[in-house]
């Protein structure tokens, strides 16, 4: 499912309008028809529509409903008449297709009133025509701040006040309805966007609406699958419109919900992992791990494991040696190398030959998790990044050491294997020398820039992670929960990424899958502790 901006949404509008002719009336009217329905699913009215049964269809089979015609709508016209809804309707398209939900809501035997937050003499084009529609269809109307309003009168309210053509946080009468629906405490159900929401970021602007469910229409907006965007707008129903929904892939838009849909197309992953019956553990691909240190074995430790966990068939994990004799026992299956370590047990730059030396018999190179920083570490990173000639998976401390190398925009990866980062926002802000609210603000465009100017696939972590591709592709995941914020799990992906790696999977396939594998790995740690926020990393590995 693809994921649009402002600016992809009116192209892909006007391309229909346009070049394939569907009047702009119309896509008001199915929008506003959607949001209608949303409302009376939401009031436990479900879909009004007359139901034909198949007598009328002349076919000439048994009747169901013995040849009956329902009609559903006056079926709940008692409970739908205790249904008042307001419409607060602004000034653009957006308040259009609210004045056609009110129509719909009306006729469905609802109670509507439209709060109309500018004079509505100064809706144009659709929008007016939807106002004198209304108008004529005897729906009450009031404009906010000269007529008075009495939210307590009313049982829902419909959001129709801004949606992608919004510019900067909503300014007079729209700033104080959207703080008089929120203080009403009643059910919000938004057209399009919640009004204060920037579409393409995530960021809510003061005030914004929070709703309980948001009709997005067409094609899911960013702002609506970042947070805090996604908390503002609720339960999140996309409806189409009439607006093919090919055109989004044909007119260029890269940015998807990690969907398993998405896994096998666009990217191409095989979901189903069978094993080859005749496989042995060279098949399915070496993970060399170069983590953990003195005081953060257990980085290193869960990187190891988890690529072990996701099917590689071997992992050797290098260590300081000092490490070695302590961390033997605690997981038997790998396979361990020690490296030359500084006078207090830490890693020491020294190693890089080491490294270099066991990555040519390897499949990837994991490096980061508890490794610490070290005398020399910008040298060492560096080497690795040049001289070893297979996909690198780098996190924590690798990514310190790189956001700290000044000469980093020089590196060169002349082999051309991939490299995969998987930064925390804050690791983010480091590489992009900005503070993490400012990645926070806009976590897929500061993921997208940054993977096609360095050219690397990049993980975004935190809820709702994005996977951003050098050729400008981007997925964001929805599995996962707040308990897996949690020391290790980061370590965690990295492992799982890197055993994925392993086993053939290209850069974007292994991270997209990572992070989703890892995310619902979560989840069933989540259910079998009965409790998201006691689950631990190695609850995260079990659970794969
Ligand atoms: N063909 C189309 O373009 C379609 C558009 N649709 C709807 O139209 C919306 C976009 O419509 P518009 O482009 O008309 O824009 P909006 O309806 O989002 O807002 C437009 C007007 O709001 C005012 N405004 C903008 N920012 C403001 C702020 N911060 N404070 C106060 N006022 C502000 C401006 O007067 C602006 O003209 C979509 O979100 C969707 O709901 C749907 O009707 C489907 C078809
Ligand atoms: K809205």
């Amino acid at each position: 499912m693809e994921i649009v901006t402002a600016e992809e949404m009116r192209r892909l509008d006007r391309y229909t309008i346009d070049r394939l002719g569907i009047p702009a009336i119309s896509l008001m009217e199915n929008a506003g028809k959607a949001i209608a329905e949303e409302v009376l699913k939401l009031c436990g009215l479900g879909a009004a529509q007359n139901t034909v049964p198949q007598a009328a269809t002349g076919a000439g089979d048994k009747p169901e409903h013995g040849g009956m015609i329902l009609a559903e709508e006056s079926l709940g016209q008692e409970r739908a008449s205790r249904e008042h809804w307001y419409v607060l309707a602004g000034k653009g398209n957006n308040g259009g297709d609210g004045l056609v939900a009110a129509r719909h809501l009306t006729d469905a035997g609802l109670r509507v009133t439209i709060i109309y937050a500018v004079p509505p003499e100064e809706l144009s084009g659709e929008a007016a025509v939807q106002r004198d529609a209304a108008a004529a269809s005897g729906i009450p109307a009031c404009l906010y701040g000269r007529d008075p309003v009495d939210f307590s009168r009313c049982t829902g309210i419909i959001d129709a006040l801004l949606g992608t053509g919004t510019s900067g946080a909503p300014r007079a009468n729209y700033a104080a309805l959207i703080a008089a629906a929120n203080d009403s405490g009643l059910p919000i159900v938004a057209a399009d966007i919640p009004s204060g929401l920037d579409a393409d970021t995530g960021e809510v602007h003061d005030p914004c609406i929070r709703a309980q469910v948001t009709v997005c229409l067409a094609f899911l907006k960013r702002g609506l699958v970042q947070y805090p965007g996604a908390g503002a707008a609720g339960s999140v129903v996309v409806r189409r419109i009439g607006i093919p929904q090919r055109l989004a892939a044909e007119q260029g838009v890269a940015v998807r919900l990690l969907t398993e849909e998405t896994l096998r197309s666009p990217l191409g992953v095989d979901v189903s992992r069978q094993r080859d019956p005749d496989g042995h553990k060279g098949t399915y691909g070496h993970v060399l791990v170069a983590a953990g240190s003195l005081r953060m074995s257990g980085a290193g430790l869960m990187t190891a494991r988890a690529a072990l966990r996701i099917g590689c068939g071997l992992v050797t994990w290098a260590l300081p040696e000092v490490l070695m004799p302590r961390v033997i026992a605690a997981a038997p299956e790998l396979m361990l190398a020690g490296a030359a370590q500084g006078p207090d047990g830490e890693w020491n730059a020294g190693s890089a030959d080491e490294l270099l030396r066991l990555a040519r018999e390897r499949d990837v190179l994991a490096v980061g998790p508890g490794l610490g920083r070290f005398p020399g570490d910008t040298g060492w990173l560096r080497r690795l990044w040049e001289e070893a000639e297979l996909p690198l998976v780098l996190d924590a401390d690798a990514l310190n050491i790189l956001a700290a190398a000044e000469d980093a925009a020089d590196w060169t990866r002349p082999g051309r294997a991939p490299v995969v980062l998987t930064p925390h926002p804050g690791e983010m802000a480091r590489l992009l020398g900005v503070p993490t609210p400012e990645v926070q603000r806009d976590r897929i465009g500061c993921a997208l820039r940054y993977a096609h100017e360095c050219g690397v696939t990049l993980v975004l972590k935190g809820a709702r992670t994005v996977v951003a591709t050098p050729d400008g592709a981007a997925y964001v995941n929805t599995t996962g929960h707040a308990g897996m914020a949690t020391g290790g799990a980061g370590d965690v992906l990295t492992g799982i990424i890197a055993g994925l790696l392993a086993q053939g999977l290209d850069a974007a396939q292994a991270a997209c899958f990572g992070v989703r594998l890892h995310g619902q790995a979560g989840e069933r740690a989540a259910a079998r502790r009965n409790n998201p926020a006691s689950v631990i990393a190695g609850d995260i590995i079990d659970a794969l």
